[in-house]
């Protein structure tokens, strides 16, 4: 990978050498005047600027150095710049803050509280980076009219419903609950000819045995007791356009055999009645079962399978889509703000994280909920691993390799630590690292010895 770019404006040779030094993870470009500066933001758009404010022709004065504070950020205003406030002068740190810089240090140059300072930019600069790229995805994300994926796995899915949506085809979404089934039958719907006609979903599973036939069917005034008016069914309800059916394996057998009829006859039955009715419906279903054990089980009807499945799509789950999970927080976090009147910055690092290691397996429902609910609740202005209730006892997130990692490195800095009494010069040596990295390390891992 690319070294990030630094960019070090300072007049002064002796501190260019020792500035230029000091970064090891960095591409550090030194310019010595205003116009260098601009060159080198040009040139090269370091994503962080450390400027000394003394700039010739002014080396005891600030015009220059806010000439060219203002010049920067003009010509690339996400630039985190970084500007010294040489002997105490307080007022023109705040002034710099006041016009978009970053952040400020105090001279003479402490160089290990700089690298903290630019260390911390450069992660901000990083997060805004990754944001910007989440919006961007968002944007050229949503497919099939509401369907939120950057997954290549979800694309092709969403591409191939597109494609068999206009053709004369029964389809069958094969997937687990949560997974965006309904979602995806209704951006069928949307994509075929019928789209201007009813949408109409029923989720079999839902519905107990005996009421399932009427609410399918419908029924005629007087078809039993209670009956009380003739009541049309989904399936005439969804005249000239699609029916849902979800869980379609949930259909009893004396009734698959009566769908089995409509869809080769085309004509329906009202419960109580004598007339068929024609119907023009078409017809999309989904399951999560295993229709083919159930077949050989003998617990649903071969023929009719194979009327309900000319096209099987299958639905990949959350956990095998690399990055929706954090794409969808985001869409959630949105829509939900948005809902209930909050305004968030975002989710924290630790969120983002918890939330692309957790397993899902309640998929992107269990996501929307989890979200749903945090937004509500959480206090803080970003939402947090612990808001979605993804905390540090989470099994799944605390068996990664990154939590691995993370605990063997604070065990060998502390370790180190101890037998050095905490002298980091020697620390640092022993454990194969700058300086720097060594406090940047203590830091993310809290060890701090002050
Ligand atoms: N890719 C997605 N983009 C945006 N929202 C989604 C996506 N997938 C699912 N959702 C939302 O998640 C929720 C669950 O999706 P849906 O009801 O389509 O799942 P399902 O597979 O039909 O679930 P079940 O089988 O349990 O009925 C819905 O609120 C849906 O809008």
């Amino acid at each position: 990978m690319a070294m990030q770019k630094l960019l070090v404006v300072e007049d002064d040779e002796g501190l260019q050498r020792q500035l230029r030094w000091s970064y090891e993870h960095y591409e550090v470009i030194i310019a010595g005047d205003r116009q260098a500066a601009i060159d080198a933001v040009r040139a090269h758009s370091p994503a962080v600027v450390t400027l000394d404010l003394g700039l010739p022709p002014d080396p005891d004065g600030v015009t220059e150095g806010f000439a060219t504070l203002d010049a920067i950020l003009r010509m690339a205003p996400g630039t985190k710049v970084i500007v010294a406030s040489g002997h105490g002068a307080r007022e023109s740190a705040r002034r710099a803050i006041a016009e978009g810089a970053f952040d400020f240090y105090a001279k003479p140059v402490d160089i290990d509280e700089l690298g903290l300072i630019v260390r911390r930019a450069f992660h901000v600069a990083d997060l805004e980076a990754e944001n910007r790229r989440l919006e961007e995805t968002l944007q050229a994300g949503n497919v099939l009219g509401g369907i939120i994926t950057g997954a290549p796995e979800m694309m092709k899915v969403a591409r191939m419903i597109e494609r068999v949506a206009t053709a004369q085809v029964s389809v069958m979404l094969l997937g687990a609950s949560g997974t965006g089934k309904e979602l995806l039958a209704h951006g069928l719907h949307k994509a075929s000819l019928r789209a201007a006609k009813p949408f109409i979903a029923i989720n079999c599973a839902a519905i107990p045995e005996n009421l399932l036939e009427s609410e399918l069917f419908g029924y005629e005034r007087g078809a039993f007791t209670g009956a009380v008016k003739t009541q049309e069914g989904k399936i005439e309800l969804a005249e000239g356009g699609t029916l849902f059916l979800d869980e379609v394996g949930d259909i009893p057998l004396p009734l698959q055999v009566k769908l089995l009829r409509f869809l080769q006859e085309r004509v329906i039955e009202r419960i109580g009645g004598r007339k068929p009715i024609p119907v023009d419906v078409r017809i999309v279903c989904a399951t999560h079962q295993n229709l083919e054990a159930m077949i050989a089980a003998g617990r649903f009807r071969e023929d009719l399978f194979y009327r309900l499945a000319e096209i099987v799509v299958r639905i990949p789950t959350l956990a095998e889509r690399p990055g929706d999970a954090v794409l969808l927080a985001h869409h959630f976090l949105a829509k939900y703000s948005r809902e209930n009147q909050r305004s968030f910055k975002g989710l924290t690092p630790d969120a983002v994280a918890a939330i692309s290691d957790h397993g899902w397996p309640g998929n992107v429902r269990e996501l929307e909920n989890r979200m749903k609910r945090a937004v509500i609740m959480a206090e803080s202005s970003r939402l947090t691993a612990s808001d979605l209730d993804l905390g540090k006892n989470e099994d799944l997130a605390s068996l990664s390799l990154k939590a691995a990692r993370d605990a063997a490195d604070r065990m060998a800095i502390r370790r180190v630590l101890a037998r050095t009494q905490n002298n980091l010069s020697t620390a640092a040596k022993i454990l194969g690292v700058s300086r720097p990295t060594l406090y940047d390390l203590m830091r993310s891992h809290n060890l701090e010895t002050n």
